[in-house]
């Protein structure tokens, strides 16, 4: 039986809005403990252009580390394959900022989407453009087909003021011979790209060629097959760092997090969803955005190791 996309999104949010109020905003960016902790919102884009909203989906919030995968995509479309001789891609079982395997592992990162891997991706966007950050909020305008995104600067600032263990990983890399630019320079576009704020329903819609095996819904081809393909297998084993087993336990999908408190999960062949809640349990990802997104894909029967899923009424998100 077709389900009601509206009527589910609606249930899901009154039940994550119950849960707002367990663990804790991330505060060790003084900018980003000042947002109000008990909002929720979730949207649902899908590739036939769908796309379904519930709680403050349009209110834009602080992506942080969901830009890592937007960062990725760009590399790889400059570098290819040739990124992988500088990053690895095994799940690092330790937290996103981690630095305890990089002396053992050489300066090379477990991979992308802990805070070492995001920062060689970032040193490889800074060797390639003039201003790194405004070249992945450009790349996310042309996903979205409209600029209506920003950098939050007093995020950025605030990031950046508070970066000594980020600063402590890009030095560390560059005594290897990982970091090819300047520390301080690599650190103010990985902090600018961590402040773009975003809707729930921007970054489903942008990151929809995740679901398209590379292409976005209008045709436009943003990356090939067997890349994309590779990102959502990083997703489903790094995207949520030391949690990333359970979330794939829990969820079925690739999913990518930031400390922003956003979740953004991919149903390849179908659709993309975004969930956002502040608050945050010990390994820095939100509580109730994980929450919902395990509820929505218990209900709807989504995910990548089989089954049938059920769709909305006229069968739409693919
Ligand atoms: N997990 C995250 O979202 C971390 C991103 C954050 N900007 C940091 O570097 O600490």
């Amino acid at each position: 039986m077709p389900l009601n996309f509206d009527k589910l999104l609606a249930a899901i949010a009154r039940h994550a809005q119950t849960l707002t109020d367990a663990g804790a905003v991330a505060d060790y960016i003084p900018a980003l403990a000042r947002v109000d902790p008990s909002q929720f919102g979730i949207a649902v884009a899908g590739l036939d252009g769908s796309l379904y909203c519930a709680g403050v989906a349009q209110r834009a919030f602080s992506i942080q580390s969901i830009s890592k995968l937007f960062a990725l995509t760009l590399a790889l479309q400059r570098e290819g394959d040739a990124l992988w001789q500088r990053v690895g891609r095994e799940p690092s079982g330790t937290p996103f900022n981690s630095l305890v395997l990089l002396e053992r592992e050489r300066g090379i990162p477990r991979n992308p989407f802990v805070n070492a891997g995001a920062l060689v991706i970032t040193d490889v966007l800074c060797q390639r453009y003039l201003q790194p950050e405004r070249a992945v909020l450009e790349f996310i305008h042309r996903l979205l087909g409209r600029s209506t995104v920003a950098v939050d600067a007093e995020v950025a600032r605030s990031e950046r003021a508070h970066s000594d263990r980020n600063s402590a990983i890009a030095h560390f890399m560059r005594s290897f011979g990982n970091l090819r630019g300047q520390v301080g320079a690599v650190l103010d576009a990985y902090c600018a790209q961590c402040a773009i704020a975003m809707s729930c329903a921007e970054l489903a819609q942008a990151s929809l060629f995740l679901a398209g095996d590379g292409c976005q819904p209008r045709g436009a081809r943003v990356l090939d097959p067997q890349a994309t393909r590779r990102i959502n297998a990083l997703m489903l084993t790094c995207g949520a760092y030391d949690a990333a087993g359970d979330f794939a336990f829990r969820m079925g999908l690739p999913t990518k997090t930031g400390v922003g408190g956003g979740i953004l999960a991919v149903v390849p062949g179908r659709m993309t969803i975004c969930a956002w809640s502040p608050r945050l349990d010990a390994t820095g990802n939100s509580i109730a955005a994980a929450a919902a997104i395990e509820r929505f894909a218990a209900e709807t029967g989504v995910s990548i190791f089989g089954g049938e899923a059920r769709m909305p009424d006229g069968g739409r998100t693919g």
